[in-house]
């Protein structure tokens, strides 16, 4: 088996992919690789989940070619995809009630393979990943009976365990609350700055901002812009693709900030 190249990157190519007539993507060029975080952000039913299963190999472009670490990405197995790539998919369900220990162990599989009991390392992996994440309350609860929030913490949890240096995750801020999404935050931080690349679908632009080294708008089937936050995100741009009027601006401490103007009722307080 090929063993994970060092510079890990995953990028796909002038694609193009239809459901039934209706064309999704038209010549969408995205890539990224180890040590930085892309946002990809885009309107509902853009894209952005097909994109990202193109680029897991989930689905197959009508054209364009994605590659991974150089190669393209037919020529990888499964289990060598997984040991390079983890995928937090949006609104998973199982239908087993497998504990939240069990489902981040599931995570493990593409290193231990089906037939060799989990060993003692694996289970250290596992529940040092279940604390990083603050969720140890929960390691022996089932899957099926947790929260959404908590749900989506879990798959996070799995896809860490994987120990792929490429994660990509779709929406993984749903569903958790404000405290949650921004420990989440926090983490993508730490793991890009640990030499993992993470892609990252988001419905909030300041999320992207605060922790994206790059952002890419999806756009009618294309990447219309992908480069520096400052540069990507503009109020002009987030009219287009969002319908809403932001203030973008420089905070105090040299951040960039993004405001919604929202019209004041008279006599409303301030
Ligand atoms: N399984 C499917 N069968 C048919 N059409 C689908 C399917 N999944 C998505 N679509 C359609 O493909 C288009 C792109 O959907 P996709 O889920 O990739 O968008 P998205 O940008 O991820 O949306 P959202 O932000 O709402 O999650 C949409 O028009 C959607 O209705």
């Amino acid at each position: 088996m090929r063993e994970p190249s060092p510079r890990s990157q995953l990028q796909g190519l002038d694609l193009h992919f239809a459901r039934g007539k209706r064309s999704v993507l038209e010549g969408a060029t995205l890539g990224f690789g180890a040590g930085e975080i892309l946002a990809l952000l885009g309107a509902n039913g853009a894209g952005k989940s097909t994109l990202f299963r193109l680029l897991l190999g989930f689905l197959s472009a009508k054209r364009g070619e994605v590659r991974l670490d150089g190669a393209p990405l037919s020529s990888f197995s499964r289990r060598e995809i997984a040991r390079r790539v983890a995928y937090v998919p949006q609104g998973h369900v199982t239908p087993f009630p497998y504990t939240v220990r069990e489902v981040v162990m599931l995570g493990r599989l593409p290193e231990t393979g089906l037939l060799r009991a989990p060993r003692a390392e694996d289970r250290e992996i596992v529940e040092s990943i279940i604390s990083r994440l603050g969720i140890e309350r929960l390691i022996d609860q089932p899957y099926t009976e947790i929260s959404g929030g908590e749900r989506q913490l879990t798959l996070i949890a799995r896809a860490l365990a994987q120990g792929a240096r490429l994660l990509v995750m779709d929406e993984p801020a749903t569903g958790l609350d404000y405290g949650y999404q921004l420990r989440l935050m926090r983490h993508l931080s730490a793991l890009a700055a640990d030499g993992h690349g993470v892609l990252v679908s988001t419905h909030h632009p300041e999320h992207a901002m605060q922790i994206a080294t790059r952002i890419a708008i999806l756009h009618e089937g294309r990447i219309e812009a992908d480069g520096p936050p400052q540069q990507v995100v503009t109020a002009e741009r987030m009219r287009r693709l969002y319908g809403v009027e932001v203030a973008v601006f420089d905070d105090p401490f040299g951040a960039r900030r993004l405001a919604p103007i929202v019209e004041r009722r008279e006599g409303a307080p301030r």
